[in-house]
């Protein structure tokens, strides 16, 4: 029988780590079949003060897979990717309710290091956020302060080298990084999240601020990452998704219209061929909104 009681949203310290079990998932949201799953989101809710964001959450991120949270604006896509590194503890009165996980792991039980989170989990925004230092100090610096103590000159080639920006950089890595262009910026961001060698990459609408060829090179670029690193990515972008995608969650408003929700999850492939909600149809297809 499925539970019906209401109980209280709780603070980010207190997040509990009960949920109603796998009885409450929706429909269509299904674990991936063989894949290693990194991330999880159970039954996730959350409300910035009393505006209710997110409600009911399911999630899965395999391994070393893109994963693309797609859905129309304001259904807390963004909100969903910064839960899984705790960026919401930072923003006052969030309250989150259910599960979230790494590798099983709770991210918000009371032993947990909320900074040892983002290194494991790094984040990449919108607008590229370069330090107004070098190219060279923005890779060291985030490394330094980490504890790393191998050789910097190494770790600084390797990174750029991953993010593909090194051919590009690598006769002026002590000027300004204000000085390339966003495109560069936003790998030069990717290239310092790699140095500090987390295992998940979250990407909110990296390519959003960028034409169309920068935009195809952070593509390309993710695609070379998935080898070593599994991404999270929010995009407006349908076709962004379907280029790059290996799962895709679509996300929505509830029937209420207060909250977000994941309505459909599965392989990206068949979430653009063959949807099972009529929602995602809808969406995929022009039809909604
Ligand atoms: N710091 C905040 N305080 C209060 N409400 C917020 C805050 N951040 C987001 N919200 C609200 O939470 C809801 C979800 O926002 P979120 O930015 O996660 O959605 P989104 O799907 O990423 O939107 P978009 O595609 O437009 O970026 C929106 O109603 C938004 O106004």
């Amino acid at each position: 029988m499925i539970e019906t009681e209401t109980r209280e949203p709780m603070t980010v310290d207190a997040i509990q780590t009960q949920t109603r079990g796998e009885t409450m998932k929706p429909k269509y949201v299904d674990k991936p079949a063989n894949e290693e799953i990194v991330l999880q989101a159970e039954e996730v809710g959350l409300h910035y003060g009393q505006k209710e964001a997110l409600r009911d959450v399911w999630l899965y991120v395999p391994k070393n897979k893109i994963t693309a949270l797609i859905g129309p604006s304001g259904c807390g896509k963004s909100t969903l990717l910064r839960c899984f590194n705790r960026m919401n503890d930072l923003i006052p009165n969030v309250r989150i309710t259910g599960r979230l996980t790494y590798h099983g792991e709770d991210l918000y039980a009371p032993d947990i290091d909320p900074v040892e989170v983002r290194r494991r989990i790094g984040m990449v925004f919108q607008k590229p956020n370069p330090f107004p230092k070098s190219i060279y100090e923005n890779i060291a610096w985030g490394a330094r302060i980490n504890g790393y103590k191998g050789n910097m000159d190494e770790l600084v080639e390797r990174s750029l080298r991953q993010a593909a920006l090194w051919d590009e950089v690598k006769d002026r890595l002590h000027s300004s990084a204000l000085a390339l262009s966003g495109g560069q910026q936003q790998r030069l961001c990717i290239a310092r999240t790699i140095a500090i060698e987390p295992e998940v990459i979250l990407m909110d609408e990296p390519a959003s601020a960028l034409d169309p060829i920068a935009t195809l090179k952070i593509e390309d670029l993710m695609q070379e990452l998935k080898q070593n690193y599994t991404i999270l990515i929010v995009t407006h972008n349908m076709q962004q998704a379907a280029r790059v995608s290996d799962y895709t969650a679509m996300m929505m408003l509830t029937d209420d219209r207060k909250a977000g929700t994941v309505i459909e999850f599965g392989p990206t492939e068949q979430i653009f061929t063959r949807p099972r909600d009529q929602r995602t149809e809808d969406y995929i297809t022009g039809r909604f909104g």
